[in-house]
């Protein structure tokens, strides 16, 4: 007798063929003054990691994307902040589009780009495509979450700088992923604080892996990566409370130079080094910095939580009836405490941080 129950599949709904990233990418290409922007600030963040350019650099900007032209408005005004700062501070947009959830919740703009569990991922990597590139031809960098394992085929080649988060940086998947950005990448301790997780990522993505992954074409590909050497740690707290104070930026220091990798920190100030908290983003930045004065030069980047308009809202009924440059996320601050923090820690730091070295200073310095 055959038992013909179905054996595959079973707990799959449903299946839809999407974009391929070829097609994606020639509806919305990359231009050349695009193309100078990801290459040139990718440059600036490998040359601030190997320490031939001082500045301190800041990955700052919403906790994720949910409108567009919000986030253009909030673009503008950082583009002309990274200006008037960039002597000293290097700055590049939090433009996220995957949202990793403790349990459930809106996954992002990619996921749900209507925010009303119609799923429309197609048209969402239209829209975080076209917002990236608009982004660039203000000429302003950005860096994103790289989350599912697929889309960096889509987007990356418009992003400066990646984060693999605190939930994900224990994945192998995330690590092999990792070793074939093309981006330097940030790895978040554990949620739970555990700092092994970033370190063991580091070693692991700076290493070559083989895995599956989908080429240009949308087929299902073998990738072979050459490895990641611009990985580092983001300190972004963890359960048991922060970590940014002086004495945990010592032991991440010891446990790099245990794990032989570069001494290349940076701090998250959101998330559990805020607990969650946006206005005490600010004090945690005050401290870095004072480190930094003080002589620390481990520390090489900082991350911001930050909106055009302070908080969070929920998201409950329809897009348009949310609240103007307000995160769906976690809560940030506002745009004029970012930019008054993001002044003061530059003020502070003028004098510290000799800023980028000419080719010729940068050869005397070895
Ligand atoms: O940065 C965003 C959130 O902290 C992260 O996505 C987890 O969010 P959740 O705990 O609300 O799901
Ligand atoms: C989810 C994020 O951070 P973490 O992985 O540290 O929770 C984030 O930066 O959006």
């Amino acid at each position: 007798m055959s038992d013909s129950s179905p054996v595959h599949n079973i707990n799959v709904a449903s299946q839809e063929v999407l974009i391929t990233p070829e097609k994606l990418k020639a509806a919305l290409p990359l231009s050349d003054a695009g193309r100078s922007v990801v290459t040139s600030s990718r440059e600036a963040i490998w040359d601030i990691l190997d320490g031939r350019d001082q500045r301190l650099f800041i990955v700052v900007g919403p906790c994720s994307i949910h409108d567009p032209l919000a986030a253009m408005d909030y673009a503008r005004r950082l583009k002309a902040l990274a200006e008037e700062l960039s002597d000293t501070l290097y700055i590049v947009m939090r433009v996220y589009f995957e949202k990793p959830r403790t349990t459930v919740g809106w996954k992002g703009l990619i996921n749900d780009p209507h925010m009303d569990d119609s799923f429309k991922i197609e048209e969402g990597l239209h829209i975080g495509r076209r917002l990236l590139l608009e982004i660039l031809e203000l000429g302003l960098p950005t860096s994103t979450e790289a989350l599912d394992p697929i889309s960096p085929q889509y987007l990356q080649d418009l992003i400066t700088w990646s984060a693999i988060g605190a939930r994900t940086a224990e994945s192998q998947t995330h690590r092999e992923m990792a070793s074939g950005l093309s981006s330097p990448v940030g790895f978040k301790n554990g949620t739970d604080g555990n700092l092994d997780v970033a370190t063991n990522a580091l070693k692991s993505a700076a290493r070559p892996h083989r895995f599956l992954g989908i080429n240009r074409q949308g087929q299902v590909s073998v990738f072979t990566t050459r490895g990641n050497r611009y990985g580092h740690v983001v300190l972004r707290g963890g359960s048991n409370g922060p970590n940014y104070d002086s004495v945990n930026i010592k032991l991440c220091e010891d446990a790099l130079s245990a794990a032989g990798c570069p001494s290349n920190i940076m701090v998250d100030c959101s998330h559990a080094n805020s607990n969650k908290q946006p206005e005490l983003q600010p004090l945690v930045v005050e401290d870095v910095v004072n480190q930094i004065k003080e002589g620390n030069r481990s520390i090489v980047g900082l991350m911001l939580e930050s909106n055009i308009n302070a908080g969070s809202q929920a998201i409950s009924g329809l897009p348009d009836t949310l609240k103007y440059g307000v995160s769906v996320t976690d809560a940030c601050i506002s745009w004029e405490e970012t930019a008054r923090c993001l002044r003061d820690a530059a003020d502070k730091l003028k004098d510290v941080l000799p800023g980028r070295r000419s080719p010729d200073e940068a050869r005397k310095a070895g």
